[in-house]
């Protein structure tokens, strides 16, 4: 019998791998593509009124959000990047000042004194390794944000979307009791709203 712990690590495995796969043109092509469908789908006050939007820096074949970033320096949104603290994630200011240190897994991280803690973001943007069409979220298999987000209500901030290649959908998630819903993923094609 296979235990669902194993078929997330065959999933994992599978879909790193469809996205690694990834040619760089694709990759920027999807960016691009990321950035229209978030414009077209989020001109909600929820967004237009956000100011502190946390995303990451793209790694192991993960879209990457650095035109969402621009786009949020032009609308003076202050954007923030996550941080590994013990086995959680706290938030650090992004801007052309970042100095920059490596976390354990090679991902450069902002070196500063002043962290925010989750709830303290409008938006959150996470990467992602798999998604379904309910909110599921498979991720790399830390548990950062699961245990970042854990007790965070759905109709408390921040609102957590997650960014991905259609590639990474998968029909449904074996889901554990601990995965944190997204309320949103968007794709270079398509948005779900949860
Ligand atoms: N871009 C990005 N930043 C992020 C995350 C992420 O998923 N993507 N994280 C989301 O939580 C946190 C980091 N979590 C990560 C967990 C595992 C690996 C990773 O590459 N694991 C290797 C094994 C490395 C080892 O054991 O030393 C692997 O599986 O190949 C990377 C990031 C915080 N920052
Ligand atoms: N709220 C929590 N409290 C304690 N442990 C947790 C919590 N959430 C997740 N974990 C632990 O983290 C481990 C990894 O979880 P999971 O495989 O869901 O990570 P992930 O969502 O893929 O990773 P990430 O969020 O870092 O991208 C699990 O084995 C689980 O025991």
């Amino acid at each position: 019998m296979t235990s669902h712990l194993d078929s997330r690590q065959t999933l994992r495995r599978q879909l790193r791998q469809a996205r690694r796969s990834l040619s760089p043109d694709q990759q920027l092509n999807a960016a691009k593509a990321l950035l229209s469908c978030f414009k077209e789908q989020f001109s909600n006050p929820q967004i237009v009124d956000a100011r502190r939007i946390a995303l990451y820096l793209a790694n192991d074949g993960e879209i990457s959000p650095h035109l969402l970033c621009e786009y949020f320096w032009q609308q003076n949104i202050q954007t923030y990047l996550p941080v590994i603290q013990g086995k959680q994630l706290t938030f650090a200011l992004y801007s052309t000042d970042t100095v920059w240190q490596e976390n354990v897994y090679g991902i450069n991280e902002p070196i500063t004194t002043n962290y925010l803690s989750g709830n303290e973001l409008d938006i959150v943007l996470l990467p992602l390794v798999g998604f379904d069409s309910e909110g599921g979220r498979l991720g790399m298999g830390g548990g950062f944000y699961d245990r970042t987000f854990a007790n965070k209500r759905t109709d408390e901030a921040p609102l957590l979307i997650g960014l991905a290649h259609d590639c990474q959908h998968v029909n449904s998630l074996p889901v554990e009791g601990w995965d944190v819903p997204l309320q949103a993923i968007l794709t270079p094609t398509h948005v779900i709203s949860v």
